[in-house]
């Protein structure tokens, strides 16, 4: 449906877009993503042949798009990132003479109206001012002028930028449905969105495609590969990384820092090697507070690509880091999770200390103390006032024979 190749334009001397070439076939939704100036928007305008391409062509519908504009103007609706529209008009009246720039008869150009305006939900306020619209619904008047010639694509750059949250939620569901009926090329930078709506994304970088493919291939093959997150109390840490880099499979480990007792890791390889981690885990006594897996997402895979991939290291974590304390900064005992110090407190670096560990402890009701040892008697029973009815508040029950015993029953 839209057919570009070997696309560039340059500005005096800077090169906005850079020699590119996609397609996009009949029905297709695709994300246009890219940091600022990366050149989307030069992109799209040159798509919709606002703007002359400095070299290279561009098909839509099998039309070109400046020798045979008008054919394409049939076929292609666009949003702009700043919709032009006449704040003074008012929304039907805008509509019916965009209309006429699209040479449609009266009528049809009343029923179109009609149409679109049912579509993008704004028949009530058909007689608004488009100055008085909120920009949610000057934006919805805006996809309203776009779909009027009811086109096979439409390209909308950023459709919610400058929404608030719920209008941006409201004018998703509105691109969600057109996206069922048109082919569309939507740019934005809100990725969540773009996940949400788009089963493909192209991603710019300095006017060139740094990236093209459904966001989960493109995360699995350019964001660095999973990673199990591993968090435990572990004593010393650089001896854990060194033990946690000694296993099988594993090709790196990061040391995210120390958060309160625990430390955490992210432990990479070719697969997932949660299993093998908790059983290390397990061999080494280590108290484990998470182990799970770890996809990158496609906010990380961008910021690899917007950063530069040599600057991975300034990627945006997930979650806050909380930094080791220097050396000589006495460590604090949160919580001690070691079951051989029973309950006496022992700075966390400190190694257990094994004699202690082993020494015959005297018997308590601490499970982690008294592994194969057998319970104490229990202490003799203090004479004195209980509760047992048969007792009959401090005399002995009554035993089966003794006549006086009371049986209950009638009599
Ligand atoms: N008319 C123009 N004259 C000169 N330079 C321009 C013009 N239009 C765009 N540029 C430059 O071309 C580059 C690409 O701009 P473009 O607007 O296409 O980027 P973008 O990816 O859409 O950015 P944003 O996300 O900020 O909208 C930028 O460096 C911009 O300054």
């Amino acid at each position: 449906m839209i057919d570009a190749r070997d696309l560039t334009k340059t500005f005096g001397a800077h090169t906005a877009v850079d020699d590119i070439s996609f397609r996009l076939e009949q029905g297709e939704v695709v994300g246009f993503l890219g940091p600022n100036g990366a050149g989307k928007t030069t992109t799209m305008r040159m798509l919709t042949g606002y703007l002359p391409a400095t070299r290279g062509t561009i098909r839509v519908g099998g039309f070109d798009v400046l020798r045979e504009s008008m054919q394409v103007r049939r076929r292609l609706g666009y949003l702009p990132e700043n919709v032009p529209l006449y704040r003074e008009y008012r929304v039907e009246e805008m509509l019916l003479f965009q209309a006429r720039l699209h040479r449609m008869s009266k009528a049809d150009a009343k029923r179109r109206c009609g149409e679109v305006l049912e579509q993008v939900g704004l028949t009530d306020r058909r007689r608004s001012r488009i100055g008085d619209l909120s920009r949610g619904l000057r934006q919805r008047a805006g996809l309203a002028v776009a779909l009027l010639p009811n086109p096979d694509v439409l390209i909308l750059d950023e459709p919610t930028s400058g929404l608030d949250p719920i209008q941006r939620l409201e004018v998703r569901a509105l691109i969600r449905d057109l996206a069922a009926q048109h082919t569309v090329l939507l740019s934005s930078h809100i990725l969540a969105e773009v996940e949400a709506v788009c089963p493909r994304v192209i991603i710019l970088a300095e006017g060139r495609i740094a990236a093209d493919g459904t966001p989960e291939r493109l995360v699995s093959e350019l964001g660095g590969g999973g990673h199990v997150r591993f968090e435990a109390v572990v004593g010393d840490a650089a001896v854990a990384r060194e033990i946690l880099e000694s296993l099988p499979g594993v090709s790196r480990v990061e040391d995210d820092g120390r958060l309160g007792i625990h430390h955490q890791f992210d432990v990479y390889g070719s697969e997932d090697l949660r299993e093998d981690v908790g059983a290390l885990s397990a061999a080494k006594g280590w108290a484990i507070r998470e182990l799970s897996w770890r996809q990158p997402t496609l906010e990380q895979l961008f910021a690899r690509i917007a950063l530069g991939l040599d600057k991975e290291a300034q990627l945006p974590s997930d979650r806050p880091v909380v930094t080791a304390p220097a050396a000589d900064e006495p460590v604090k005992l949160v919580y001690n999770l070691d079951p051989f110090a029973g309950g006496a407190e022992r700075p966390l670096d400190a190694p257990v200390d094994a004699a202690a560990a082993k020494k015959p402890a005297a018997p308590t009701l601490n499970p982690f103390e008294n592994f194969g040892q057998s319970a104490p008697a229990a202490p003799p029973k203090p004479a004195g006032p209980t509760l047992n009815p048969f007792e009959n508040f401090g005399r002995p029950a009554p035993s089966e024979d003794d006549p006086n015993r009371d049986v209950g029953g009638e009599g």
